[in-house]
């Protein structure tokens, strides 16, 4: 990033020029036919620099590229002076200029090993400290509700950043869970996600987490002030609220308005981005779910890739290689989505999470200077978990007309070999083939063959796969909890690459502020229709509309 818009940069230039004169004749087939080691050419195996056992391959060699254009966008990334960014980032400089604040997720999992000076950086141990010996009281039995009884049941409140890391989380590591404590996650305002939750709740043996960096969010403050009226309904005395409430938070004024005392707050910084904070106090729901020793694991996996991507040389870092294919397609092809695909069905909220952590991030269109880009920026995330999205939206991937790039994810071994791994199996020849069907496809010959003499042209038609579909597959022996880290932290490092070669702030949220802010004019003008003013005709006929069918 360097004051340049991206189509500014010499390499990008050139890409453009390849693209032009060599798309059409990019064949997977073909590459794979002229080069018997294009795997070896195109794959690397991630081994974190603190535990040989957290590792995974990433094989990008069924993507539509040639060694002159992995050389020209890594060229791309060392004119954007990615390197230079990223020591940045790692030096506490306050990159996210929009807010004037460092971004400082990589300190919360660093364990005093990169320097770094900034306010709130050296606080990080004691915070830790702070969720072990919670965790540990709650878990045991020890920490009692109001009237004596352990905790069964945990509520995290909290949306956004402090709501999806949490939830998906938790769900990828199931099998290191504790499963005598219950969890739940509150989100949205609609008063259906609370109440649904509170029917499986006992005031007596609930513990209420609300989580808000600002804590001033209003789905969470309305939804936490509820819980609150819901647990005294029955506690009655107001004093019980420091046994069933405890905040994670930024903004300890807040905190103690609300009623909840410094002891039971949980304390994050301003250099932590909502959509990178499972690192931070953010993460207790983790760490009482699967215990502290497991969330450590997650911290340290996750620092293994920030020292993988601090050190390794561009070629052979694997965040710069997922940021630099996305690019490929998403600048030069025009794709416009990017899709997610576990195979693993406890990663089946990977890709809601990613949706936050890539779309909030890198879903800007004007420069850390004030240009607008005339570039494609972040492109849109979604996914699901195989083999789900087989018998949904692949016949789209193989067939329709868009291009799709895709990640697919698995582990090589389940947490559940019933049937001895015959599932397993199963799940992992689909993750085998998908890719090979997306990049290879089937020819009108082979159609035809198969079909036999007299087999209608639609039909034949019909049967053909064009293949060349581009994919990545990474590949790691089991879901353990720093393996999950590294992963998570490997695409958060794939974003902030892109983000500053597109000369993008990748750490500011401005576009979710119009909406809130309407939505709080709209709420004082919802009682009657002649308090509806200042709006669109369409924007009035439905509070109108509203107004006449609402029964209370
Ligand atoms: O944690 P909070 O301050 O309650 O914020 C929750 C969420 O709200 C905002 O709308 C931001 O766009 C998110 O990045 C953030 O994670």
């Amino acid at each position: 990033m360097s004051g340049k818009l991206a189509t500014e940069y010499a390499a990008w230039q050139k890409l453009q020029k390849i693209y032009d004169s060599e798309h059409s004749k990019l064949v997977l087939k073909e590459l794979f036919a002229q080069d018997p080691n294009r795997f070896h050419k195109f794959s690397r195996e991630f081994v974190s620099p603190d535990d040989p056992s957290v590792t995974f391959l990433l094989d990008f060699s069924k993507n539509l590229i040639t060694e002159p254009i992995f050389n020209t966008l890594l060229d791309l990334v060392r004119e954007a002076q990615v390197e230079t960014w990223r020591d940045k980032m790692f030096a506490g400089e306050h990159i996210n200029t929009s807010e004037d604040r460092a971004v400082l997720h990589v300190a919360l999992r660093n364990f005093n090993e990169f320097k770094i000076s900034e306010a709130g950086v050296n606080e990080v141990g004691n915070v830790l400290a702070h969720i072990k010996e919670f965790t540990e009281a709650v878990r045991s039995g020890a920490w009692k509700g109001y009237t004596g009884k352990p905790i069964k049941t945990i509520v995290n409140i909290g949306i956004g950043g402090s709501d999806l890391g949490p939830v998906m989380v938790t769900e990828a590591l199931k099998p290191y869970a504790k499963r005598d404590l219950d969890a739940h996650f509150v989100s949205n305002i609609d008063g259906t996600h609370l109440a649904e939750t509170l029917r499986l709740c006992d005031p007596e043996t609930t513990l209420f987490i609300i989580a808000s960096k600002t804590f001033t969010t209003q789905e969470t403050i309305t939804n936490a002030t509820s819980a609150r009226d819901w647990f005294l309904t029955s506690a009655k005395d107001k004093a019980h609220v420091a046994k069933h409430f405890v905040a994670l938070s930024t903004n300890t004024k807040a905190v103690t308005s609300f009623g909840i005392s410094e002891q039971n707050m949980f304390q994050f910084w301003d250099w932590v981005g909502g959509r990178y904070s499972l690192w931070s106090a953010i993460g207790l729901s983790i760490a009482l779910v699967i215990g502290y020793d497991n969330f450590e694991q997650l911290l340290r996996g996750a620092h293994g890739m920030d020292k993988h991507f601090k050190t390794a040389p561009l070629e052979q870092n694997l965040p710069v290689l997922l940021a630099i294919i996305g690019i490929w397609y998403n600048d030069f092809y025009g794709a416009q989505t990017h899709v997610l695909l576990p195979y693993d069905q406890y990663l089946h909220k990977f890709a809601d999470y990613f949706q936050q952590g890539d779309m909030e991030s890198n879903g800007k269109s004007v420069t850390k200077d004030g240009r607008r880009v005339n570039y494609q920026t972040g492109p849109i995330i979604w996914g699901a978990a195989g083999t789900n999205g087989q018998h949904s939206f692949y016949q789209l991937l193989h067939q329709g007309t868009k291009l799709v790039p895709a990640d697919f994810l698995a582990p090589a071994t389940t947490h559940n070999p019933i049937a001895h791994s015959l599932h397993h199996r199963i799940l992992l020849s689909n993750f085998f083939a998908q890719p090979e069907a997306l990049a290879f496809g089937k020819t009108e010959e082979e159609v035809r063959k198969e079909l036999g003499p007299g087999a209608s042209e639609p039909l034949v038609k019909s049967k053909v796969f064009e293949g060349n579909r581009p994919s990545n597959s990474i590949m790691f022996p089991l879901l353990t909890p720093a393996t999950l880290g590294a992963l998570i932290a490997l695409y958060e490092h794939k974003i902030f690459t892109q983000g500053v070669v597109w000369g993008i702030n990748s750490f500011d949220q401005m576009g979710v502020e119009l909406g809130k802010v309407l939505a709080k004019n709209i709420l004082a003008q919802l009682d009657k229709p002649e308090d509806v003013v200042n709006h669109d005709s369409s924007t009035t006929g439905i509070i109108h509309y509203y107004q006449k069918h609402r029964k209370e």
